[in-house]
């Protein structure tokens, strides 16, 4: 009987994996309901004579059941430790993980270029609010009301009076009327225009400047102009001063630049005419001086503007204003 237990036992042992299937077979014969504990529960039914016998044969079966389930539970133990070592080895010899490197928007670097360059020649810089009023984006700038920069395609209008800036000037304007001459500064900057399509959106970045003292002359505009493109463009880089209008500036100017890409020949870029506009400029209309309570008499300015985004473009012959907003790494990554 107590053999056939043993038995019973040590195969059922054979087939235990885990510690879990261990304790089972544990309770199952030596726990408090164990085969093993009922036969001892037997003893006082039996003839005086077999207790003594029977006792002995169950207490030696339950010591030898102790002993192979701690020699199991040592070796199920033992397993489990290679298993989890085998399981978390780290394979010093793999090649270290390489960190991603990341890199400036090249719209940043750009506007770091061209902020360098004019810090070089003496220019501070001024910034502003985004959010503006009517009187600083426009008015003060001798862009009267009905004026059609003013229009609601071009301009974002917070309330009546309230708009998203459409150019940094409004900082040179709060820069004036806080600071009296001379004043060099450059005031880069989110700008925000409506008309958004394939070459335009609604927010870009720009950078403008200005020089206020008793003797500034065109000359010295086109002097600085001229230093500042060989600069982002090349020292070989052809300069082309242009006629034209701003309501801000008399006179005015639009500056060319030979075209990067087919080098003045004429291409599809620079719409066979071999130059390339890249920025504005003139001299500070009068008007402006009053608004900001400067004498006319006595100081002259020079002012220009430029698109980031634009300069750029010419720059790293990026063909897609989106790409700059897109933030798609393939793009991103050769800036590096
Ligand atoms: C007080 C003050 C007085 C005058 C000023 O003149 C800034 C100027 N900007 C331009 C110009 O052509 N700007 C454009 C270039 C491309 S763009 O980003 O679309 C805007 C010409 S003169 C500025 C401030």
């Amino acid at each position: 009987m107590i053999d056939k237990l043993k038995e019973e036992f040590t195969d059922k042992l054979k087939n235990v994996s885990n510690l879990e299937e261990l304790e089972q077979l544990r309770v199952e014969y030596i726990g408090r309901k164990g085969k093993v504990t009922e036969l001892l529960k037997k003893i006082p039914s039996l003839p005086p004579e077999e207790r003594k016998e029977f006792g002995k044969a169950c207490n030696q079966l339950k010591r030898e059941i102790e002993t192979l389930i701690k020699e199991k539970g040592k070796e199920l133990k033992e397993k489990g430790k290679a298993e989890k070592l085998r399981k978390e080895r780290i394979d010093i010899t793999l090649p270290g993980r390489k960190r991603g490197l990341g890199a400036l928007h090249p719209v940043t670097r750009t506007l770091k270029e061209i902020v360098r360059i004019f810090t070089s020649m003496g220019f501070s810089i001024a910034e502003g609010p985004e959010i503006e009023t009517d009187f600083y984006n426009f008015e003060a700038l001798n862009i009267p009301k009905g004026h059609p920069a003013r229009e609601m395609q071009d301009t974002f209008y917070i309330s009546e009076d309230v708009v998203l800036r459409t150019h940094t000037s409004p900082v040179q304007i709060r820069v004036m009327e806080k600071n009296s001459p001379p004043i060099q500064i450059i005031a880069p900057g989110k700008v925000y225009r409506k008309d958004a399509d394939v070459t335009h959106t609604p927010m870009f970045h720009q950078v403008e400047g200005l020089m206020v003292d008793q003797k500034v002359t065109f000359a010295d505009l086109k002097g600085v102009l001229e230093v500042f493109l060989r600069e982002v463009f090349g020292s070989d880089t052809k300069v082309r001063f242009r006629p034209s209008y701003f309501p801000f500036t008399e006179p005015s100017a639009e500056v060319d630049i030979g075209c990067v890409i087919c080098g003045g020949k004429g291409c599809k870029v620079c719409k066979g005419t071999g130059w390339l506009e890249i920025l504005g400029c003139g001299m500070v209309d009068p008007a402006v001086f009053k608004a900001v309570g400067i004498n006319p008499e006595v100081y002259q300015g020079f002012a220009f503007g430029m698109g980031v985004e634009r300069i750029a473009m010419l720059k790293y012959g990026i063909d897609d204003l989106r790409l700059f907003f897109e933030n798609d790494v393939r793009f991103l990554r050769q800036f590096r």
